[in-house]
């Protein structure tokens, strides 16, 4: 089996999983402590869910939300999976293609962004109508 589980440099399969789980969490580490605009999102998300608490929304609003939400968490995911891929494949020097498919990747996150914020708005629209003063 060619692993040092020393110095964990597994590169077989999972033998259990357990091991699966800690290699999920080791990822969901690296996602949430060392990708900054991972942790904006996560609390713009916080922010939504504190409006649907005070607007007292219901229950399709929240799925609405939280899909939007999700959706966006994960473009910021994939996102980051690009960008490992392709510094793994360029390595420190620049290339244009290496540049496009970074962009895409982080215009797909501005566009998922965009269309959260869409869903947001219309489905918030209503709840906001009733805090104005008549
Ligand atoms: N090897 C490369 N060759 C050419 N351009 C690059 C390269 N690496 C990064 N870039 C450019 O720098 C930008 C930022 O790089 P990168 O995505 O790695 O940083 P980041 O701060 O993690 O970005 P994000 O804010 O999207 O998470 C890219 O969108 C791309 O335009």
């Amino acid at each position: 089996m060619i692993m040092d589980s020393k110095n964990k440099r597994q590169i077989t399969k999972n033998k259990n999983f357990a091991q699966a789980l800690g290699h999920a969490w080791d990822g969901f580490y690296l996602i949430f402590f060392r990708e900054r605009n991972f942790r904006i999102h996560l609390v713009a998300m916080a922010l939504v869910i504190i409006a649907g608490l005070v607007l007292w929304v219901n229950r399709t609003t929240w799925l609405w939300l939280l899909l939007a939400c999700f959706l966006v968490l994960s473009a910021e995911i994939l996102n980051t999976l690009v960008e490992y891929l392709v510094d793994l494949m360029v390595g420190p020097r620049f290339d244009p293609t290496a540049k496009k498919i970074k962009d895409i990747a982080a215009g797909g996150v501005l566009f998922t962004a965009g269309t959260a914020a869409v869903i947001g708005v219309i489905v918030l629209w209503p709840y906001l109508g009733s805090l104005l003063p008549v």
